[in-house]
């Protein structure tokens, strides 16, 4: 059997290796010649998966997506050829939501306020507008969620996105990209939900780029230099509008779901559903996968206060370093561009392809020295809070 992955997925060897050969590719560029006597196709978000991509293919019998959003594949295409396709939904969603919660919390501290005391609110409420939830509740902050599309029978409070921006000081942004319906989320902050967001909102986007237009954006942060911004997504990947990203307080190249747990997750689901569609037993392990933290675990002696809960998550994952990397890494485009007169937007991929330091809040032991009120710190995620 013929296994053709994205190259930036991990734990493929460890995962597929005994069912055949494995050809890691470039999930980007990769073409319909490439994929040709293919019979598994394990991709990421960037691969378009579509008739012209599989025009040459007759042998297929399964492809997986290791993300949650499915906007890159044509599900009617696949199923009208009898194709299996899975994603896999919430691999990544623990990842995305304490990244929204860290960034709230850099925030907080960089403006000199405090997270705990402001009102979020969350559109989308699916997987991972659940997890940053999660954490925020955690944590004590209020939460108002927004989304008409949700069943009927879930027993949560809603409110109009109006409603929510009216109230909400922190939006953040959790919704599929869609384009048809009255529901559609492309560009559904345009330039005057942007202008009327409330004073001092921050507004954070780690779903889709396209989800608020960019240019708009732009446009309204000229004049509002009230508004703050945290943008993990950007219309038009991988080429971001340059001039936005320095309007931007935290800026990373579409990592929010990259943490290793996350990553592990997404290609552990493809292999349980590939050896359900081929009848076999999964009999392998994921967490034989994940390696230890750095340091395992820390000794709380008091209950951390804000500024010590945005320590201890940044002992777990450092953003301002992604942060830094990724405006640095434009940079470098830009100089590269320059000189060479060609076109270069490797960066951005580049840094995504290295991107395997991050690891989420369940890999970090609190020990306490017997508090009682250490609950919350386990609802964040961390593990084994106790003696
Ligand atoms: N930055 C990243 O690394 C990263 C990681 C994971 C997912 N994502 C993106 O985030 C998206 C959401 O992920 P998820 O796991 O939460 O998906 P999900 O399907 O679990 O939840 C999405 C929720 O959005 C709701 N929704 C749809 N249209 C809406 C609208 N117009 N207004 C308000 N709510 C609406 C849906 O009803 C659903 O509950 C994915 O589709 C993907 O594109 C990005
Ligand atoms: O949809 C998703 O799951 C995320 O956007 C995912 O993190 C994207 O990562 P990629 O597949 O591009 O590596």
């Amino acid at each position: 059997m013929k296994i053709l992955a994205d190259e930036n997925m991990p734990y493929v060897e460890q995962l597929f290796g005994d069912l055949g050969t494995i050809e890691a590719v470039n999930g980007r560029t990769l073409t319909p010649q490439q994929v040709k006597d293919a019979d598994v196709l394990l991709v990421r978000s960037v691969t378009k998966v579509n008739q012209a991509l599989l025009s040459l293919n007759t042998n297929l019998k399964f492809v997986g997506s290791a993300t949650i959003g499915t906007d890159h594949i044509d599900q009617s295409y696949l199923a009208s050829q009898g194709i299996p396709f899975t994603n896999a939904p919430g691999c990544n969603a623990t990842a995305v939501g304490e990244f929204a919660f860290i960034a709230m919390l850099e925030l907080a501290k960089r403006f000199d306020t405090e997270l705990k005391g402001k009102v979020v609110g969350i559109v989308g409420a699916g997987n991972t507008g659940s997890a940053v939830a999660k954490c925020l509740e955690a944590y004590g902050v209020e939460v108002l969620l927004n989304d008409p599309l949700i069943e009927a029978d879930d027993p949560r409070e809603f409110v109009s996105l109006e409603a929510l921006t009216e109230r909400a000081d922190v939006i953040s942004l959790h919704v599929p990209l869609t384009r048809d319906g009255i529901n559609k989320t492309w560009y559904l902050f345009d330039e005057q939900r942007l202008q009327n967001l409330k004073p001092d909102t921050w507004l954070l986007n780690c779903c889709r780029g396209e989800v608020i237009d960019n240019r708009a954006l732009i446009k309204v942060k000229a004049l509002r230099p009230d508004i703050k911004l945290v943008l993990d997504v950007w219309e038009g990947e991988p080429d971001p509008m340059l001039e936005l990203v320095p309007l931007v307080e935290l800026a990373t190249p579409h990592i929010a779901g990259y943490s290793l747990e996350g990553k592990a997750r997404g290609t552990f689901m493809l292999y349980q559903k590939l050896m359900a569609v081929l009848g076999m037993d999964a009999d392998k392990s994921m967490t034989s996968l994940l390696p230890a933290l750095w340091s395992q675990q820390v000794s709380l002696d008091e209950i951390p206060s804000e500024k010590a809960l945005l320590q201890l998550s940044r002992f777990v994952y450092d953003l301002r370093d992604d942060d830094e990397l990724f405006r640095q890494t434009l940079l470098d485009d830009c100089a590269i561009k320059a000189r060479e007169n060609s076109a270069n937007n490797n960066g951005f991929d580049l840094m995504r392809k290295n991107h395997k330091h991050r690891r989420e809040f369940s890999a970090l032991k609190l020990v306490t020295a017997g508090q009682s009120d250490v609950d919350w710190l386990l609802n964040l995620g961390f593990s084994g809070v106790g003696r």
